[in-house]
């Protein structure tokens, strides 16, 4: 029997793998982060198994890292977003496919431009994931010599996000006559000027692109601190949770639907979807074997620059087998930073300890059979802990085949996920209606 709700999946697809010992383990596809072939055939095998949404991370900039770590990892390059999905756009049919744009280091037009496009082109199944961009040294690339502040990140966010949904509102979704008769191709009047002028930005509009497939690209945000649940709660469609423990997960789950209702939003049209690592096995000691053979992969010295990144403090100089010293607070990223302090304090781990766990993967990791992993995926659904997840996969291709080929058929079995794609754009797999036109009927 159906269940009444059913998960979300989205692939976080880092080409290689999330994580870092990963392209090291046997079969692994080591140059996948350049490889078209192999990336169209992990999106067709996701689309295949009737995911959601196909996501690209951003980072603009090689992560800071000195040479030691840099040199051992596979997650310092990729192929940039926007050029890869609008290929795989071309080579897929139903699957989403979602990418990463800053709000601090781009521009309003260009974002909007780029994602309407990606949605004509691809008949629908455009997402923007809004960050304000975690890295502290991607500002380097663009003219400053740090980033700005946490908050003033945020602020500029949310007057982006005004301006970006406004240029999409800038035709009617009527506005093109196309009248060969009369000779008139879009109507004047069913086109509006944005004229906007606010604290960061000034933007005449209109686009020069005809309203999106969607009416907006699905709107898709990641960050956790106060802020960035705000932002979540006032402006986001999806949100890529980062809670490792189902109470958090809870917490965090109330915390944003609580804070649409205090909007005004229905809380309905927000689907949480937290990253979980999901390592398949045939039984849970394989499924733990191959994570603690993934995670041996994982040199120390790259691992402790890991670590170092996490806190923005370097923790190179200390003594590995002893504990963490006091870490200063910090302008940059929260959410991973304060897992790692948690778990030094709850578990009195060492700086080697934190290091093998920073340097792998320290987020949530469902590690077991189809049958576990279903489980554990249905306790958090029904428990209000996720409306689904952003699957990692430990290695690939494997570890994405034996989710398609076994995790997809036990959830299909036990009605949580969908067996045929019933829409054509990623808001009819999300279930989330089509905004309407704030200038037009
Ligand atoms: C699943 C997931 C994907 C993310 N993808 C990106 C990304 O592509 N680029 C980026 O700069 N930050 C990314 N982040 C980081 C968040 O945008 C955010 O900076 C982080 O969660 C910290 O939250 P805060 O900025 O509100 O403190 C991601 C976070 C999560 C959980």
């Amino acid at each position: 029997m159906a269940h009444s709700r059913q998960l979300h999946l989205g692939a976080f697809m880092r080409p290689v793998s999330m994580h870092t010992g990963a392209w090291r383990y046997p079969g692994a596809i080591h140059d996948a982060n350049f490889n078209f072939a192999a990336l169209k055939r992990f999106a067709q095998k996701l689309e295949e198994g009737k995911f959601d949404a196909f996501f690209m991370a951003d980072h603009l900039g090689v992560l800071n890292m000195p040479v030691e770590a840099l040199k051992r990892s596979h997650t310092v390059t990729s192929y940039e977003p926007f050029t890869l999905l609008s290929a795989l756009a071309g080579v897929t049919e139903r699957i989403g496919l979602v990418a990463t744009a800053s709000t601090t280091f781009e521009e309003p037009f260009h974002v909007a431009r780029r994602f309407a496009s990606l949605d004509h082109l691809s008949g629908g199944r455009a997402g923007w994931n809004v960050v304000t961009t975690a890295n502290p040294d991607n500002g380097k690339n663009f003219g400053y010599e740090d980033q700005p502040d946490h908050a003033a990140r945020y602020a500029r966010a949310r007057e982006f996000y005004d301006v970006v949904t406004g240029l999409w509102d800038s035709f009617a979704d009527n506005a093109f006559v196309r009248d060969a008769e009369s000779g008139i191709y879009f109507d004047p009047d069913r086109l509006h000027v944005l004229r906007h002028k606010g604290a960061h930005f000034s933007v005449r509009g209109p686009l020069n692109i005809a309203r999106p497939v969607q009416g907006w690209p699905v709107i898709v945000q990641a960050g956790a601190s106060e802020p960035g649940r705000q932002l979540a709660a006032e402006t986001a469609e999806a949100v890529f949770g980062a809670e490792n423990t189902l109470e958090g997960a809870k917490r965090f789950y109330a915390d944003v639907k609580d804070r649409m209702r205090r909007v005004g939003r229905d809380p309905g049209l927000l689907k949480i979807l937290p990253a979980a690592f999901v390592v398949v096995g045939d039984t849970i000691e394989e499924a733990r074997a191959k994570r603690a053979h993934l995670d041996s992969l994982v040199h120390y010295d790259s691992g402790i620059h890991s670590l170092s990144g996490a806190l923005n403090f370097d923790v190179s100089g200390f003594d590995p087998d002893g504990p963490l010293p006091e870490i200063p607070e910090t302008n940059a990223s929260k959410t991973a930073r304060d897992r790692l302090l948690e778990m030094a304090r709850t578990q009195t781990l060492t700086i080697r300890q934190l290091a093998a766990t920073a340097g792998s993967y320290a987020g949530l990791a469902f590690v077991g059979t189809p049958a576990s992993i279903a489980d554990d995926m249905e306790q958090w659904l029904y428990e209000s802990g996720a409306d689904g997840f952003n699957i990692m996969f430990p290695f690939l291709p494997e570890g994405l085949d034996l989710f398609v080929d076994q995790v997809i058929p036990e959830l299909q079995r036990r009605g949580l996920f969908r067996t045929e794609y019933e829409g054509t754009t990623l808001r009819d797999h999300l279930g989330l209606p089509r905004p309407s036109n704030r200038f037009f009927d």
